[in-house]
């Protein structure tokens, strides 16, 4: 895993889309994975201010998302679908037709995990942009969740509703499931951009670097990935520095 260390968040974000922006360019049809979550916020909003200033365009990109909340409607303020249109999507020109998350609404939900993990593998994505938990979990794999997973369903939690609360009215109205995709649906991106800001995140960040691979502590499979970079903030690097790996 290289590590790469930013000052603050606004350094984070401003590396990791300079980081996209180039692979965008790159590779006009890439697939992204894309997460949502406070973190990557500020890239999506570098994301957009170069898409208008510098004209990158989004035209031929397709993106597919980690995971939806079931039981909100794509219009709830709160879903996923709503989070990517707002923070990015209407901003750029990706195509409406190629943006892909999972439908956390159907009540046929089985159906809709193994439509979404034949996605995944009929397009394969190229780069994915995670975050990460505070209890290590990334989508919404929590502790505990087997390295074979697929897109699956999961219940949420306590740790991570709570996490997520503020972005409610109060903890009664953050679902109790989610959609994701599972671990070996994100390991079988061919890149990964890990994110992480703020103190918050410092303890999930040691125990990442400290190469621990087991699935209490889902993050630390990416130590088995070729090709992953970890862009953090000092804050959140605080609790690993001496630790890290550079070795790309
Ligand atoms: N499903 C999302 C994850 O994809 C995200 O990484 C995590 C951390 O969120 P934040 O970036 O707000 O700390 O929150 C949610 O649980």
């Amino acid at each position: 895993m290289k590590v790469i260390q930013a000052s603050d968040y606004q350094e984070m974000s401003q590396k990791a889309a300079k980081y996209v922006i180039k692979n965008v360019r790159r590779q006009p049809d890439i697939i992204l994975g894309l997460a949502t979550g406070s973190t990557p916020k500020g890239l999506y909003k570098q994301l957009i201010a170069d898409h208008s200033q510098n004209g990158t365009t989004y035209e031929h990109v397709s993106s597919i998302n980690l995971d939806e909340y079931i039981g909100l409607p794509a219009h709830d303020p709160n879903s996923y679908h709503s989070f990517m249109d707002e923070q990015l999507f209407q901003h750029i020109n990706i195509q409406p037709h190629n943006r892909h998350l999972p439908n956390g609404e159907t009540d046929r939900i089985e159906q809709e995990c193994m439509h979404y993990e034949a996605l995944i593998d009929a397009k394969g994505i190229d780069l994915q942009i995670l975050g990460i938990g505070e209890n290590g979990h990334i989508g919404f794999n929590e502790p505990g969740t087997s390295f074979a997973s697929q897109t699956h369903v999961t219940t949420l939690s306590e740790s991570t509703r709570q996490a997520n609360a503020r972005f409610f009215d109060s903890i009664h109205s953050v679902p109790k499931q989610a959609i994701t995709m599972g671990i070996a649906s994100i390991m079988k991106s061919r890149k990964i951009l890990l994110l992480a800001s703020g103190p918050k995140k410092a303890n999930a960040i040691r125990r990442l670097l400290d190469g621990d691979i087991k699935e209490s502590f889902p993050a630390s499979i990416l130590n088995h990935h070729p090709h992953v970079i970890l862009l953090a903030d000092n804050e959140a690097l605080s609790a690993a520095i001496g630790k890290e790996d550079n070795d790309d």
